[in-house]
């Protein structure tokens, strides 16, 4: 039996010897998310949050969501974004999410992966997003999950092709790539018609319950570790796909959630660069050592699961601040994740000095 086994054999014999019968699976779902971010913000060591700094960096980020008018609609505004409202964009928005990680390259801007669509040249997240768009533009149903499935039609060959980059280095993760493509494939051909759309209505409207469907079912979305000895969730992205869906359709069809604020920040490389320039997040000297020599830091080390849990939390205190500042505003951990993201990248391209995202290569994000 495992711990998570033995834990919920105790919990439910505690819950009886209290007369509270077994969990109540009628209950709303949780995906535990933002109570496993805050344990670990609560255990961290290494990471610490700065409530002045936060309380700063609140009013930035109001004053910047009111200038640009931020909402769900800003989503479809990028140029490389799906604009239809219909079923090929909850499958080019399933594909994304589920290739959505590692970009990162130590080659410099011009010799690093990139992909050629558009007259320009696309890096880190927006390759994938163009890499996309470049495969339908050239007649192959790349987000087609019966097609990832099948590897005659779908060869090794193909994916090379729409992954092909503009220069020498190839997609990082590319093996790993196609694994993702192959179990996501087959999991939704044999447990959801072979349709995305089956495993949204599965969800039945709950952004917690769509989440919870992908981490237990595929497990190339089950973004979770041990942390002081309890397992933690992260779940990036399949957060990231719920929040994608709901800014797509602008919170109605396919992307209407009833409990869409109970989605989490994206614990990712970029934001908690910004956050670090931001100072509501900061790093104990030899960490930021590591992380300003850009040395590599390894996948669920108690280091990287402290900064994927502070900055999840970080967000959590800065949308309190926000909505202290301004009880009206229409602002959750999604649109303060997207507006952070976009403002780094802002910044990167602006040459403004920041310190270096962490290094860590993972599927998760
Ligand atoms: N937390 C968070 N992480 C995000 C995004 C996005 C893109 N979202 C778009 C949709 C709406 C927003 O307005 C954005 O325009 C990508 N990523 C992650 O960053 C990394 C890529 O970084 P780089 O190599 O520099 O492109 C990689 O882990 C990727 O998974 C986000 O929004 N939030």
């Amino acid at each position: 039996m495992s711990d998570d086994e033995v834990d919920h054999e105790l919990l439910n014999l505690l819950r009886k010897s209290l007369g509270l019968g077994e969990k109540d699976s009628s209950l709303p779902p949780e995906t535990g998310v933002l109570t496993d971010a805050e344990y670990i913000y609560n255990n961290s060591t290494d990471v610490a949050l700065d409530m002045r700094h936060t309380k700063i960096a609140a009013m930035e980020i109001l004053s910047q969501m009111n200038q640009r008018e931020y909402s769900t609609k800003t989503w479809s505004s990028h140029e490389l974004h799906p604009k239809e409202k219909n079923e090929s964009t909850v499958n080019f928005i399933f594909t994304m999410d589920l290739l959505n990680f590692s970009f990162w390259s130590e080659k410099s801007e011009e010799e690093r992966f990139s992909v050629s669509w558009k007259g320009k040249k696309w890096t880190g997240y927006w390759s994938l997003v163009a890499a996309l768009q470049r495969g339908l533009e050239e007649g192959l149903p790349i987000t087609t999950p019966e097609f990832w499935a099948d590897e005659l039609e779908c060869s090794e060959e193909v994916l090379r092709r729409v992954f092909r980059s503009a220069t020498k280095e190839e997609m990082p993760m590319f093996e790993e790539r196609v694994k993702c493509l192959r179990e996501a494939g087959r999991v939704i051909e044999e447990e959801f018609d072979g349709s995305v759309i089956t495993l949204i209505e599965d969800a039945k409207n709950s952004a917690a319950g769509l989440v919870n469907i992908l981490a237990e079912r595929f497990s190339c979305f089950r973004d979770e570790a041990k942390f002081e000895r309890r397992k933690v969730r992260l779940l990036k992205r399949a957060q990231i796909f719920v929040a994608d869906l709901w800014a797509a359709f602008e919170g109605e069809g396919y992307g209407r959630f009833h409990d869409i604020d109970k989605i989490t920040m994206f614990a990712d490389y970029r934001v908690p660069q910004m956050l670090h320039s931001l100072g509501a997040l900061s790093f104990c000297p030899p960490l930021e050592g590591r992380i300003r020599r850009k040395l590599p830091i390894e996948s669920g080390e108690s280091w990287e699961i402290q900064i994927r849990g502070c900055s999840i939390w970080a967000i959590e205190l800065l949308r309190r601040e926000i909505i202290k500042l301004d009880p009206e505003a229409k602002v959750n951990a999604i649109l303060i994740d997207f507006l952070l993201y976009d403002l780094a990248k802002e910044k990167e391209r602006n040459g403004e000095e920041a310190i270096p995202h962490h290094r860590t290569r993972s599927i998760w994000y």
